[in-house]
């Protein structure tokens, strides 16, 4: 199971997520409160061992800023939370997670373009591109459009939830920010909860 913790902004947090079990740490270069520079990012970085991989998140940018920040911060994936087709997609230099916002518990057509691909399948974006702490319908999902797909479920995901979502979708991931965070800040007690309720599921 991949468990992959989202937004982090501080050296503790991403120290207990590594300590914890996280499969994966993602880090905001788009527009948002939880954004970190290239920099901050690369310093974080530090304290990720390379059998952990750092997911970097954007929104509609330009492939050569991607290119750079992947570079710059040693990024092993990106995850895509704009309008972002899968030709995009293939040209990135590292392999992408592409998140997708489920409405009444459907899966969009285009997912099919994705399937080289990671999927994420999260709260349709509203005010937010994503990290909003929404869930979408899980019990209109039509588990059977994700045949042959590789997916995370995010969208609303806590510690007292995360076990329903795996046994509904038996995906390969679960993803959590907002979840995991008290009065807007990660919360260190509830990443391990998290995790550790994720890997008992
Ligand atoms: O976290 C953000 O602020 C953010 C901004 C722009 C695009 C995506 C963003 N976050 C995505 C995530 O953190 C998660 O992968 C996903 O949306 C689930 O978030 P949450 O419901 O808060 O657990």
């Amino acid at each position: 199971m991949w468990i992959k913790i989202c937004g982090l902004s501080t050296e503790e947090a991403v120290k207990e997520a590594v300590r914890d079990g996280a499969t994966h740490v993602g880090f905001v270069f788009a527009k948002s409160k939880r954004q970190v520079t290239p920099e901050y990012a690369k310093y974080l970085a530090k304290f990720v061992p390379k059998t952990i991989k750092k997911v970097g998140l954007f929104v509609n940018e330009d492939p050569a800023t991607i290119t750079e920040i992947v570079e710059k911060v040693g990024l092993d994936m990106v995850q895509l939370h704009g309008q972002e087709n899968s030709e995009f997609a293939d040209n990135l230099p590292v392999p992408v997670i592409k998140a997708f916002g489920i409405t009444d518990g459907k899966i969009p057509d285009e997912i099919a373009d994705f399937k080289n691909h990671i999927l994420l399948l999260d709260a349709p974006p509203a005010q937010f591109a994503g990290g909003s702490g929404a869930s979408f319908d899980w019990d209109k999902v039509d588990l059977a459009a994700l045949d042959g797909y590789r997916f995370f479920v995010a969208g609303g995901l806590t510690p007292d939830n995360v076990a329903t979502a795996i046994t509904i979708f038996q995906p390969n991931g679960v993803d959590v920010s907002s979840g995991v965070e008290t009065d807007g800040k990660k919360d260190l007690v509830k990443i391990e909860k998290f995790i550790s309720n994720s890997l008992k599921a």
